[in-house]
């Protein structure tokens, strides 16, 4: 059995994280992406374990309270959290576990997980991530807003993180993400 590694996909909303990851993996079905609790309500298509576990503000609050979150945060006006008991098997049975979290949530895993991967995902500029995100055509005014809001500052921090990734270009980065995750140490530059 290999050995368990924690693997943090950071970058704002729109930018990019799920699609790179379904492409991901689709090539690498041996990874294993969380799946995250959030009080927003499903999106048109989103299944409830697949995309995310919905639960409500209390239930949220009760996970908080009772330690089942490796990490939390509130975004855009709801709450997000990956669920412990799933990455700590994960890990235990020498699987590659992915979180697709936003940037407080990889401040606290920096902190609980120093030997964890952390890659940052950067958009082309702001105004082609605004272009992803209507284009998407799945947030409200209000949410598109708050969002871009919060991609100002995301994108300040993608120093914090070990590799820095653009998605320009699909295939690209979906390959510079690989040679990150694959590759050893010195081929990444
Ligand atoms: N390289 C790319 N060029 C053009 N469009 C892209 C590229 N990568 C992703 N997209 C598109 O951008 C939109 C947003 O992508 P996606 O939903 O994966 O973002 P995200 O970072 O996961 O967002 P969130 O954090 O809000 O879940 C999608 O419509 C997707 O098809
Ligand atoms: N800190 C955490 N952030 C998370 C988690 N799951 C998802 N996210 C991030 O939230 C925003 C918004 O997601 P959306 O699905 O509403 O567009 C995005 O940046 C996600 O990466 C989590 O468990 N913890």
């Amino acid at each position: 059995m290999g050995k368990g590694r924690l693997i943090v996909l950071t970058g704002p909303s729109g930018v990019g994280k799920g699609t790179l990851l379904r492409s991901l993996l689709q090539r690498h079905p041996d990874l294993y992406v969380s799946v995250s609790v959030t009080t927003r309500a499903p999106r048109a298509g989103e299944v409830d374990g697949q995309n995310y576990y919905f639960v409500t503000r209390p239930q949220f609050e009760r996970m908080v309270a009772q330690g089942e979150l490796l990490e939390w945060a509130e975004f855009a006006g709801n709450c997000y959290g990956t669920p412990r008991k799933a990455v700590e098997e994960k890990i235990q049975q020498g699987k590659w576990v992915i979180l697709e979290i936003e940037l407080d949530g990889a401040r606290q895993i920096r902190k609980t997980f120093p030997s964890a991967l952390r890659m940052f995902i950067l958009p082309p500029s702001l105004s082609e991530l605004e272009n992803r995100i209507r284009g998407r055509a799945q947030d409200s005014e209000d949410a598109i807003t708050r969002r871009l809001t919060h991609a100002r500052e995301e994108v300040s921090a993608a120093d914090e993180f070990d590799i820095q990734i653009v998605n320009d270009n699909f295939e690209e980065a979906l390959g510079k993400i690989e040679v990150a995750l694959f590759k050893p140490a010195a081929a990444i530059c």
